[in-house]
């Protein structure tokens, strides 16, 4: 099977990361680049580290250039993929990187992203409850927000088994890739090196109702989230510390059963050995989240860390697995598990 693949926005962070695994899958066949103000100038001028595709052009973002492939990747700033998916038809596969199909409900995307909500498609993290079921075969994918991806997956199976409240802290270090290429004051480097900053506190950022929206569905009752991410002198990485006050008199013991027996059997999300805790490093590049949980007995609360790479398990990784799963070849085709530390 040759599946024919176009690159929207390949001159970005997202668009780049993907292409670096999509040159490693064995079923793809790298089709049109395309991006905005840098269309005409060559791949390799904004990632010399793909070098099999140096010397390949970037065209304009257009359905026109974009038609003709089996698969497009859609790595374009917010609002961009609406109009574009239906241009191309309803047989090809459209994998969203962006935020424009993740929320289901409209309000909350007014209220978040502005204008008139564009729909929402199946949610891009296979590991959800469901959501595997819903990705395999779809024509349309929303890729998960990085934040959301590590997480949900790092308190849904609490909540799904009932051990904590749905009342969830989540404080996310991140390196800046998160905030995409395009040059912005606070990301120089005289910014952000030597020094860490809080960003988006007090409930502002637009990732927590993607949170609620996953966290509420696994709790079955509305759940409250306190999200506060902070920028961090590394490009790639998230480290989420997640916590939770516990129902009932669980320990580490019973809160660690929980968390093998969710997650067991997936190639990705991986619950470290008792005592190890989640570093970033060890997921730079591989389409991994590893997690470690424990119970603070004395504040009455479940403690669970996440590390995932925000380009890899946090876009284009996630991005790959579910093109997998809508295309019906082996969820783990093509994406590494082995991160690129130190
Ligand atoms: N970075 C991350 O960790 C994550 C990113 N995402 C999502 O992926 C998407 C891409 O993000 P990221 O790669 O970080 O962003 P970048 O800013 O690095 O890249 C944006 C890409 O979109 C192109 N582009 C910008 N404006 C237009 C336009 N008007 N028409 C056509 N193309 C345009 C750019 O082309 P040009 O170079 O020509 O300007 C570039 O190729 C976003 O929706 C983002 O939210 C999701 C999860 C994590
Ligand atoms: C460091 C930094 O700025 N990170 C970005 C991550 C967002 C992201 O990449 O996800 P979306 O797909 O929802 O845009 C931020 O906090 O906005």
């Amino acid at each position: 099977m040759t599946v024919r693949v176009a690159v929207a926005g390949a001159s970005g962070y997202a668009g780049g990361e993907l292409l670096r695994l999509l040159l490693a899958h064995p079923e793809v066949e790298i089709g049109a680049l395309t991006a905005g103000g840098n269309a005409g100038s060559k791949l390799g001028q904004h990632h010399p580290n793909l070098l099999p595709l140096a010397d390949r052009e970037l065209t304009e973002t257009t359905a026109e250039q974009l038609r003709g492939h089996d698969v497009v990747f859609l790595a374009l700033p917010h609002g961009h993929s609406a109009a574009i998916a239906a241009e191309l038809g309803e047989d090809v596969v459209v994998v969203d990187c962006g935020a424009d199909h993740r929320l289901n409900d409209a309000e909350d995307w007014t209220r978040w992203y502005g204008g008139d909500h564009p729909g929402t498609w199946p949610y891009g993290v296979p590991e959800l409850p469901g959501a595997r079921d819903r990705l395999r075969g779809a024509k349309r994918v929303a890729v998960a927000g990085c934040f959301p991806t590590v997480s949900s997956l790092a308190v849904v199976p609490a909540l799904a088994a009932g051990i904590v409240e749905p009342d969830v802290v989540v404080t996310a270090i991140t390196g800046t890739s998160g905030a995409g290429r395009a040059l912005k004051p606070h990301l120089l480097s005289a910014e952000v090196m030597g020094s860490a900053s809080v960003y988006g506190v007090g409930g502002a950022h637009r990732h927590t109702p993607e949170m609620i929206q996953n966290l509420s569905a696994a709790a079955g009752e509305k759940a409250k989230v306190s999200f506060t991410p902070v920028l961090a002198p590394m490009a790639r990485g998230i480290l989420a510390t997640c916590s939770a006050p516990l129902r009932g008199g669980v320990d580490s013991a019973a809160a660690r059963k929980v968390y093998l027996d969710a997650y067991g059997d997936e190639p990705f999300v991986h619950v470290l050995p008792e005592g190890a805790w989640p570093q970033t490093s060890a997921t730079l590049g591989a389409n991994t989240v590893h997690l470690q949980v424990t119970v603070d007995p004395d504040a009455g609360r479940l403690v669970v860390v996440g590390a995932e790479d925000n380009l890899t398990k946090g876009t284009a990784g996630g991005a790959v697995q579910c093109m997998n799963l809508a295309l019906g070849l082996p969820e783990t085709t093509g994406l590494p598990t082995a991160g690129l530390a130190p």
